[in-house]
């Protein structure tokens, strides 16, 4: 990646040999760590090499009278200016200078500290600038007037304050084994950061569940990322959650593919780990039949703390288990727990995140005793 901040703005490690050196690395390093638990081939899942990210946080520093992006430094306290970025979309790419120098020429800089980037593949962008100072009428005006100059959505945010210009989503499009599947992405939830390589991870995870029989059970859902496009290869699916604003676009984007056989629920995996087991009961699912439900198959992606114990004992009831990580260390630990009563039968490394240490991981499990 030909970068002049390469390393030093703190996104990014330096890395000898560059992309695909690092990506060899990563890969014998998770082999190695796996091991105990899998040693059949891992597949492998590249990203492409530059604007891959399709979401970015900088950042904006005051310094003379003039703004700045920055980024924290990756090696001691201390921020780094930066004034373009490789990692980001070409959208986000093109906009960054002309939108700095559209808040500098209406004047709306002061008290603001960052500036959130979100874009579709089309170019559809929203950037949420944050302030740390009550937004008002002439903000507004001022705010709409750059968004419609640049063609952009803008949300202007302060201590308990949203203001929307436009909408406070972008339509991304994804293809998953030569299917089209549309998603609102809204502002500040979670969506995966590196469209190329999700849509490699859902036809992946599409694939490695298309053989299971009965419905599914889904944890961590999100914005119904995997789940909308497995709902074909099931009767049934019941999918959970625990972000208000990630159900209600789930249930969106269910509208916007035609899907019909998932229900939604807002649910920590806690409390649905409660509800499942008959421990406590819950409002929220006074609509839903769980007896109707005939669930062999359970797919996980939880946040990087992993699953906790609980939610582990609850996964080993189902014969298969799908499990996607953006933690290699948190799964490690939890197929400890799941490889009690599950073997692994394939796994595989999604790139994800270039130029850092960090990987997402996939792994298939099946109760041992029981055919692929
Ligand atoms: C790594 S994201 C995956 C989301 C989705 N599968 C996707 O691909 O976009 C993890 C999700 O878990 C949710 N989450 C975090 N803690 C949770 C909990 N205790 N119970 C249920 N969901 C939780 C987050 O809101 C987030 O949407």
């Amino acid at each position: 990646m030909d970068c002049k901040y390469f390393g030093e703005c703190g996104a990014c490690r330096v890395y000898e040999g560059g992309y695909e050196s690092q990506l060899k690395d990563k890969l014998e390093l998770n082999k190695d760590r796996f091991k105990s638990f899998y040693a059949g081939d891992m597949s492998v899942f590249k990203s492409p090499t530059s604007h891959y990210r399709s979401r970015s946080e900088f950042k904006v520093w005051h310094k003379d009278e003039d703004i700045f992006y920055a980024m924290n430094h990756l090696e001691h306290k201390g921020i780094v200016l930066v004034d373009e970025c490789p990692q980001v979309s070409e959208h986000i790419a093109s906009l960054m200078t002309k939108l700095l120098v559209a808040i500098k020429e209406k004047d709306i800089a002061f008290k603001l500290f960052g500036a959130d980037f979100l874009s579709s593949s089309s170019g559809e962008i929203v950037v949420s600038l944050i302030y740390h100072r009550k937004l008002g009428d002439e903000w507004l005006i001022k705010a709409k007037e750059i968004a419609d100059e640049l063609d952009i959505f803008i949300i202007g945010r302060s201590r308990k304050q949203k203001l929307v210009i436009g909408q406070d989503f972008v339509t991304e499009h994804l293809s998953v084994n030569g299917e089209v599947y549309k998603f609102n992405y809204i502002e500040n939830s979670f969506t995966q950061p590196n469209s190329k390589v999700n849509e490699q991870m859902i036809s992946w995870a599409t694939e490695s569940l298309e053989t299971c029989d009965g419905d599914l059970l889904e944890l961590y859902c999100g914005a119904g990322n995997f789940t909308i496009p497995f709902a074909k290869s099931f009767k049934k699916v019941l999918a959970t959650e625990i972000s208000k604003s990630s159900i209600n676009a789930a249930k969106t984007n269910m509208l916007l593919n035609e899907v019909k056989n998932i229900e939604f629920l807002r649910m920590s995996v806690e409390e649905f780990t409660e509800a499942i087991e008959g421990k406590r009961e819950f409002n929220r699912m006074k609509d839903i039949d769980i007896d109707s439900y005939d669930i062999n198959t359970i797919f996980v992606d939880p946040p990087r703390s992993g699953m906790d114990e609980t939610s582990c004992m609850m996964a080993s009831k189902y014969d298969n288990i799908l499990y996607i990580s953006c933690n290699p260390e948190t799964l490690l630990r939890d197929l400890e727990l799941l490889c009690k009563t599950h073997k692994v039968v394939d796994m595989a490394l999604f790139d994800q995140f270039p130029y850092t240490h960090h990987v997402e991981m996939g792994a298939k499990l099946l109760r041992k005793g029981k055919q692929k």
